[in-house]
């Protein structure tokens, strides 16, 4: 799918805030994409239709993540998780998107998950340090970026396991399945 056929039906499900959001993510993939030796129209594809589902309607979602036998566990976490996992559900349904890869990113690209492909990776990034960002820690993540994939994505993990932990709230598992999994990855690398 061109990217103007994909923007159109996505800006559709969107708010025009979150529609320029998107189009950062989209264009700091590429970026992303380039450096890191991944497949630059996954990278777009995927980032384009990354929130596709965040507006949906939450009993809607609920629905979905029972019927298509998601993880259970998603419903006794924040409904701020279930956009991902529901969104590559109804982009493969409703938009036709079927690659295994860019469907993936965009199911995990929330939390994160154990063993990360490159591609999610840079969906995940991308989606913390588009030019729209500026919550504290976004620099830092950044410049991470500019050398290395890898302590960036960390870095990322660790900011939102704290920014939760400091609001008193549940971190979904997976993010810290991915942050042991990354650390462990790259141990003995200087992790700022
Ligand atoms: N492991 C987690 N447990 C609970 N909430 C999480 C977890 N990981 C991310 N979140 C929250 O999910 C929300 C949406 O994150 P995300 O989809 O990555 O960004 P956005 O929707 O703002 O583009 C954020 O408020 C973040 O704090
Ligand atoms: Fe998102």
């Amino acid at each position: 799918m061109n990217r103007e056929k994909a923007l159109r039906i996505v800006r559709e499900k969107l708010t025009e805030r979150r529609y320029i959001h998107t189009i950062g993510v989209m264009e700091t993939s590429i970026v992303l994409a380039k450096k890191y030796g991944v497949d630059e129209n996954k990278a777009e594809l995927a980032a384009i239709f990354h929130d596709y589902a965040k507006f949906r309607d939450k009993e809607e979602m609920r629905n979905i993540i029972l019927d298509q036998n998601m993880p259970q566990d998603l419903l006794t976490h924040h409904d701020e998780l279930w956009h991902a996992p529901v969104g590559a559900y109804l982009v493969e349904k409703e938009v036709g998107i079927t690659d295994k890869e860019v469907l993936e990113a965009i199911k995990c690209h929330t939390s994160g998950k154990i063993n990360m492909t490159t591609l999610d990776k840079v969906l995940y990034v991308a989606d913390y340090i588009e030019p729209g960002r500026d919550f504290p820690g976004v620099e830092e993540v950044r410049e991470s970026a500019e050398s290395s994939l890898d302590i960036a994505l960390i870095q990322a993990m660790k900011n939102t396991i704290s920014y939760l932990l400091k609001r008193n709230q549940p971190v979904y598992p997976d993010t810290f399945h991915a942050y042991n999994d990354m650390t462990m990855k790259v141990k003995g690398r200087k992790l700022s």
